[in-house]
């Protein structure tokens, strides 16, 4: 159901009503007013349903988000694939010419394509933002991904091709933390992807949604435009080592991030219950998951003791890995 409230017209100084579900919440915590009515001039011309899930994964650096990202997807993680990448890229024009039948010359006199030790190492870290298109409804499937690149500073992506998600236990992730059921199911789902994914429904189906991976670089020179790329429209995955659990700068660390997160992407509608009465019971949101990684560094006596700790988080999910399994 639509609920309208009102802002005034930088143009003529009157009420006029916005409809609030059609309105972003980016847009709406816009300062310039001039912004929403633009957007709303621009959907009476004509508007279309984008069905975008964005996972973004924040912790230090080097808590192993980028392994934990590329591990849901099966992609390699022991670094091999990093010189696949750089293959696959710096191939890509060659492989056009040799499909138009033209000639191909290396692009540097000696260049050796096969040799990859004299590749700058800034050629890995350019930014880049994937986008992997899903099934929705339905389940998942790994056919038909579309990458695309983007430059939010700080953050980096994975050259990944997802293989699978289940769509309707991602939406619920995003959906209010009272409702526990599809949250089980979501981490079932998401272990079910670490451990099995022959289980992931692989048929075509004509919906997608587009998940966008956002992997957010750990080096504290980016935390201050992290505010920037918050928003509650996103699930968020706070990794942390949890051979760290105990470290004063890591606990201050993983609260930095959970304060981030409900501070940056708290809606209009939670703020004005937070201080009242109805606000005491009122659940944060965005949910985030937790993933404690490096158990394999964790002796097993010492694991459980760990779970317990951060179950006691705020966090709606929590699970506890190794990259390196
Ligand atoms: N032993 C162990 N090593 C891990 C695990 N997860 C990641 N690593 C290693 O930790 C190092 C950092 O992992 P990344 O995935 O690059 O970490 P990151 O959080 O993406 O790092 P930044 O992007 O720099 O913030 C790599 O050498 C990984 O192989 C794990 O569970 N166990």
């Amino acid at each position: 159901m639509s609920k309208d409230v009102s802002f005034k017209s930088s143009a003529n100084i009157q009420e006029i009503p916005i409809p609030e579900d059609k309105v972003p919440i980016e847009i709406k915590s816009m300062t310039d007013h001039k912004s929403v009515e633009l957007y709303l001039q621009l959907l009476e011309s004509g508007s279309e349903k984008k069905r975008d899930i964005r996972l973004v994964s924040v912790g230090e650096k080097g808590t192993g988000k980028t392994s934990l990202i590329k591990k849901l997807f099966g992609e390699d993680i022991t670094g091999n694939n990093k010189k696949t990448e750089i293959h696959g890229r710096l191939l890509k024009p060659f492989e056009e010419r040799r499909q138009q039948n033209v000639i191909v010359e290396p692009a540097v006199e000696g260049a050796d394509i096969g040799g990859m030790d004299n590749i700058p190492s800034t050629v890995d870290r350019e930014p880049r933002k994937l986008e992997a298109v899903f099934e929705q409804p339905g389940i998942v499937k790994p056919k038909g991904i579309s990458i695309s690149k983007v430059n939010p500073p700080g953050i980096t992506a994975s050259d990944i091709k997802p293989s699978g998600i289940n769509a309707p236990n991602v939406n619920p992730l995003v959906a209010s933390k009272q409702s526990h059921q599809p949250i089980e199911q979501a981490k079932r789902d998401i272990e079910t992807m670490l451990t099995d994914k022959s289980k992931v429904d692989l048929k075509d189906k004509e919906d997608y949604a587009t998940l966008l991976l956002w992997d957010f670089a750990g080096d504290e020179e980016f935390y201050h435009t992290h505010q920037t790329f918050l928003s509650p429209d996103a699930i968020y995955l706070v990794v942390a080592k949890l051979n760290e659990a105990h470290d004063k700068k890591a606990q201050e660390m993983f609260q930095l991030w959970m304060h981030s997160i409900h501070c940056y992407c708290i809606t209009d509608e939670q703020k004005n219950k937070a201080g009242s009465d109805e606000g005491k019971n009122i659940c944060l949101e965005p949910p985030v998951v937790l993933v404690g990684s490096h158990k394999d560094k964790l002796e097993p006596t010492e694991r459980q003791q760990m779970v317990t700790t951060m179950r006691s988080s705020l966090c709606d999910i929590t699970i506890f890995l190794t990259c390196k399994d």
